[in-house]
């Protein structure tokens, strides 16, 4: 197999410089990410098709800041800066950058010029992006032609395309720049002269190489959920090393109605794969007991996890350690666990930020580049059961992060129920592929006055969180609609003893987050 020649996303510390490189790799053009600080001599090296400059927390003008070799301008390589990026290729090129006090923030409309060039022509004439900038290009270098403008940045995107080069101020990888995905596709295909070839399979051969060569003929446990990450994850390592694969279902007490028996009578079934299921209620649920802090949580259910592992895999080697821990992670599990590039911990998923620091195993985790809905692509293809595929994710922590306050063994079982009942009637409904994700949250610590049978009850409220969301790095409350949500609450006040109240979540993401903990 020949490796395409990528399409290298220079990052400068971006939120999004992942999302930059799925859109390229949405677009079927192959992408990879790397850091500023890689000299240009080896990006070059790599051979790339062209060259995406990311944005970035700083200003090009400060002191110190992250900025763009000129060499990289002395090759041919096409080149695209977006924000932070766009502000320093100008500058790179002899530019001028500057803080005019004019900041934009979100939404923004943008007007490209009568001569807009490739990647705007024949847009309308105001179209709406998404901005997040306090500096700007006031001067395009020399052989540029300014293509829009926005009422803050009178330099919004220029190019030149003898020079296969161009650069927007604005975000075209966000969601909220409608049209951004068809102006990338311009720079990727009429700029750059890039074929739209590549496919997920071709993610698929490339891991399982890279897989064969860190695990050589060791053996590997893997954990495994009945979520699609991990299921795609031990699918690829099966894949690559077969038998020397063991799957490692951790039982934590923490799991919905059903689910512990679904996973050990339909995995094994739809894959082949040897699986081992640990019962560990006790131990995490003693863990837990009393912990109503979310970042405690998750760091105990990290930390329990590993040593389940540990011991489960002192059972399978039949010669030595095991060293190799397959997971399931995706790119959203490590950004808002902070491991990005200069990104904030939200919270810490409990396999990233809540793993200990004594952790022993290597970490065999191929689909960590990647979004959910690329890995359900990978899946499907490499042949996983449908019902797989598009089961709603589940975070590894479990009930325990939807318990607001202490968990406990009885309050595992209302929100169970609960969950349950939910579930139920969405399917009921037909609406399973509608939602994203659907949440059921047990507010532990809270009560209130109720009327039941005539007379008064002081129970818990549940909270139904379903929500829409692309890749689970924003999200929308999903409108489902009022007779569904008015059975679940009929069902869930009726069913389970102690919850007298059901309130709808109405709360994007962000400011929220998608689960309460
Ligand atoms: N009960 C469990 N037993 C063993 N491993 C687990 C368990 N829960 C989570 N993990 C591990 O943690 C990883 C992250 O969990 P996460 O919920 O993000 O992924 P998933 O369960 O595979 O997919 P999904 O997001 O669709 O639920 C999993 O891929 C898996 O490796
Ligand atoms: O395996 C996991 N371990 C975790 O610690 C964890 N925390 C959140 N999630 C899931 O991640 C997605 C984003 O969740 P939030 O909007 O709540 O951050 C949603 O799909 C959440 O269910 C987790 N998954
Ligand atoms: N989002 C960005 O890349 C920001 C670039 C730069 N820090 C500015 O404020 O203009
Ligand atoms: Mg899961």
């Amino acid at each position: 197999m020949s490796t395409p020649r990528p399409v290298l996303v220079v990052d400068f510390g971006a939120q999004y410089a992942q999302l930059i490189a799925r859109r390229v790799r949405e677009a079927r053009v192959y992408s990879e990410i790397v850091p500023h600080s890689m000299p240009v001599a080896e990006m070059l090296a790599k051979n790339p098709a062209a060259i995406i400059l990311s944005g970035g927390p700083s200003s090009v003008y400060a002191p110190g800041a992250p900025l763009v070799d000129a060499d990289l301008f002395t090759s041919d390589v096409p080149v695209f800066g977006i924000c932070y990026g766009f502000q320093a290729m100008a500058q790179a090129l002899g530019g001028t950058v500057a803080r005019t006090g004019n900041r934009e923030y979100g939404g923004t409309p943008l007007r490209p010029r009568p001569e807009a060039g490739v990647l705007l022509r024949e847009l309308p004439a105001e179209l709406p992006v998404w901005m997040s900038h306090g500096d700007c290009v006031t001067e395009a270098p020399a052989g540029f032609t300014v293509t829009a403008e926005s009422a803050g940045a009178p330099v919004a995107a220029f190019e030149d395309l003898p020079g296969r080069r161009a650069g927007v101020q604005f975000h075209p990888e966000v969601g909220h720049t409608a049209q951004g995905q068809e102006m990338l596709q311009r720079f990727l295909y009429d700029i750059a002269g890039i074929a739209p070839t590549w496919t997920p399979s071709n993610i698929i051969e490339e891991q399982v190489e890279r897989i064969r060569a860190q695990v050589g003929d060791k053996e590997v446990i893997c954990g495994l959920s009945g979520g699609v990450d991990s299921a795609v994850a031990a699918a690829l390592v099966h894949k690559a090393v077969g038998d020397q694969l063991t799957c490692v279902f951790v039982d934590h007490g923490l799991l919905r109605a059903g689910e512990a028996e679904q996973v050990e009578k339909d995995y094994v079934a739809a894959t082949g794969i040897k699986l081992k299921v640990v019962d560990a209620q006790e131990r995490f649920l003693g863990a837990l007991a009393g912990v109503t802090d979310p970042e405690q949580k998750r760091k105990i259910i990290g930390r329990e996890f590993i040593r389940v592992f540990e011991a489960a895999a002192r059972e399978i080697a039949a010669h030595g350690d095991v060293e190799f821990l397959v997971q399931g992670t995706l790119y959203p599990d490590v950004v808002e666990s902070g491991g990005g590039t200069g990104t904030a911990n939200i919270k810490s998923h409990h396999n990233v930020g809540g793993l200990p620091e004594d952790l022993k195993f290597a970490l065999v985790e191929p689909l960590r580049t990647l979004f959910k809905d690329e890995v359900r692509t990978i899946g499907l293809e490499l042949g996983l059961p449908e019902a797989m595929v598009w089961r709603h994710p589940f975070p590894g922590p479990g009930l325990a992060i939807r318990i607001i306050g202490a968990v406990d063994r009885e309050r595992l079982d209302l929100l169970r129920q609960a969950d349950l009942i939910a579930r139920e009637e969405l399917t009921a409904a037909g609406l399973d592929r509608d939602v994203w994700q659907f949440p059921v949250v047990l507010l532990a610590d809270v009560r209130s006055v109720g009327v039941q049978g005539d007379g008064r009850s002081y129970g818990h409220p549940v909270v139904l969180r379903p929500v829409s969301s692309e890749d689970a790095m924003t999200a929308d409350w999903s409108r489902l609609p009022y007779d569904v949500i008015a059975r679940i609450s009929t069902r869930i006040t009726n069913e389970v003893a102690e919850v007298n109240r059901v309130v709808l979540d109405v709360t994007s993401k962000p400011p929220g987050t998608i689960e309460w903990e």
